[in-house]
């Protein structure tokens, strides 16, 4: 009997697993309470830097202080299902699961607090899958599921099928087919998954 291959599946991190944009959001309006701000319904396009510099060009730098502060990434919240999820499709057999990620370029803190939230949130034999690359192009797998909209790199042709997560910076694109969307960890991830298996 031919045995099934086995599915790589990578899975992006902020926005897909932990909620990076309302931490963004409830921290900015706290630190700032003065200054305008986007609601998470608001929000257009996947760096919240650019939305806000079109406000007034001196809140990109207020937004930026808010994700590079210590302890930013570490207390990001989960995505609600995202663990039970991620835990659940680690187990299937013939799966295999990353999480693929790419850091701020200002990288401390950044870099060893997404380590840290994987343990915590996920135990620490799945900090031995996490991925931190700028370029998720060059990472081989079946399956990319992300929420941001154009992911490019020196890779033109990536392995992978990118599944657009819905966040709210991107619920206003309209994938056209063949390109399939997840909307929630509440949607059908394993139908994607299960689309990938050869046997
Ligand atoms: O508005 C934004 C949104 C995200 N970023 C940064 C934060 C992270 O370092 C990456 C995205 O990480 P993924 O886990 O690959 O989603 O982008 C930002 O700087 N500004
Ligand atoms: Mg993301």
């Amino acid at each position: 009997m031919v045995s099934p291959s086995t599915v790589r599946v990578l899975v992006d991190m902020d926005g897909v697993l932990a909620d990076f944009e309302t931490s963004l959001y409830k921290n900015y309006r706290s630190r700032y309470p003065d200054e305008p701000s986007i609601e998470p319904n608001d929000r257009r396009g996947f760096l919240a830097g650019d939305q806000y510099a079109g406000i007034r060009p001196d809140l990109r730098p207020k937004i930026a202080s808010i994700y590079e502060t210590p302890g930013f990434f570490l207390n990001l919240e989960p995505i609600p299902g995202a663990i039970e999820a991620i835990n659940e499709m680690s187990n299937l057999k013939n799966t295999d699961v990353f999480i693929c990620t790419s850091p701020l370029m200002k990288y401390e803190h950044c870099v060893q607090e997404k380590y840290e939230w994987v343990e915590k949130h996920l135990g620490p034999e799945f900090v031995r899958r996490l991925i931190l690359t700028s370029d998720k192009t060059v990472v081989w797998g079946d399956l990319l599921i992300d929420d941001k909209d154009c992911i490019t790199g020196v890779e033109p042709n990536p392995s992978w099928e990118h599944i657009l997560f819905t966040c709210c910076h991107n619920t206003h694109l309209d994938p056209r087919p063949p390109r399939r969307r997840l909307q929630s960890w509440a949607d059908d991830w394993r139908s994607i998954v299960d689309s990938k298996r050869k046997t």
